[in-house]
């Protein structure tokens, strides 16, 4: 399978680490970016072809991944409308921008109809990814079957029947693991202000994690009685909790993803409102 990225940074990073070698040897993964830096890295690490130019990266590709920021989406995407139209076989246009709605997409490559929306996130670079997946009307079975494997090589995928529901993937999973990584700065924070070293910290914090995620992952109970077996009345675990809850921890992380989902379609609208 030959995928075409448009876009070589962060998140195509994490995407390229699982699908090379895996459902695509790296050299059949051909990179289009202006930062050549990002282009020797990709090659250095997984063998992926750095593209002379978007006609030789997306000519003959089945996939065409876009991996560029929201605002620079619509001037990446016009050198493809001529490409599009005269490709032989119709490929899938796979784009992870957050916002970029898939009608304005449409639109700015000339009409084309084959595209489908996902939102993964960066465990992907580790396999452990997580993407929720939308298809607009004009793909095939064999087209969403391709998204599929692609993101299915760097976790779990989770289609979606509605468009708009994707800026609450977005919110949950797309922005999540920065959320995650801010409550363990939290905790090693605690950690050293209770007077262990950053060191001891950060090794507590990020099992204490881990593990947990795991436990609730392999676990046939639900996490609400994960966490009640953690917390003894009148203990400790009980007197964090109701800090928590008194500080209103769980209805600020609750505003908090809606503000990401919330942005997420804020920039679609603005973004695809200036035509
Ligand atoms: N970073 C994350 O955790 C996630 C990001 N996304 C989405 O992925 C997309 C990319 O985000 P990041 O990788 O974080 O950004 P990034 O800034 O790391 O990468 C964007 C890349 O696009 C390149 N680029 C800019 N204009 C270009 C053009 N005309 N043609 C080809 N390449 C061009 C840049 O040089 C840069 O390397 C965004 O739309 C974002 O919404 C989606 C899910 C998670
Ligand atoms: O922060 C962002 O806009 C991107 C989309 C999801 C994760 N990162």
């Amino acid at each position: 399978m030959k995928i075409a990225f448009i876009g070589g940074g962060n998140m195509a990073a994490a995407l390229i680490a699982g699908l090379a070698g895996k459902v695509t040897p790296g050299a059949g993964i051909h990179v289009v970016d202006p930062s050549p830096a990002a282009l020797e890295a990709l090659h250095a690490r997984h063998g992926v072809t750095t593209a002379a130019s978007i006609d030789a990266a997306v000519t003959g590709a089945e996939v065409i991944v876009l991996a560029v920021k929201p605002q620079s989406m619509r001037e990446a995407v016009a050198p493809l409308v001529p490409l599009l139209a005269g490709a032989a076989h119709a490929p899938l246009v796979l784009s992870i921008a957050a916002g970029i709605r898939s009608a304005d997409l449409s639109r700015w490559l000339g009409g084309y109809g084959a595209i489908v929306r996902c939102m993964p996130n960066t465990p992907a670079l580790i396999g452990m990814g997580i993407s929720g997946l939308v298809a607009s009307g004009g793909v095939t079975e064999a087209q969403r079957l391709a998204a599929d494997q692609v993101l299915r090589a760097v976790g779990g995928t989770v289609w979606l029947d509605d468009e708009a529901k994707i800026d609450a993937v977005t919110g949950v999973s797309g922005s999540g693991p920065a959320y995650v990584f801010y409550f363990i700065e939290a905790m090693q924070q605690a950690a050293v202000e209770l007077g262990l070293t950053a060191e001891q910290g950060i090794e507590l914090a990020r099992a204490t994690f881990s593990g947990a995620a795991e436990l609730a992952a392999r676990s046939d109970e639900p996490v609400n009685v994960l966490r009640e077996r953690v917390t003894s009345t009148g203990g400790t675990t009980y007197a964090a909790l109701t800090s928590m809850e008194e500080s209103g921890v769980k209805a600020a992380i609750v505003t908090a993803v809606k503000a990401a989902a919330a942005r997420g379609r804020e920039l679609g609208e603005q973004l695809g409102r200036d035509d």
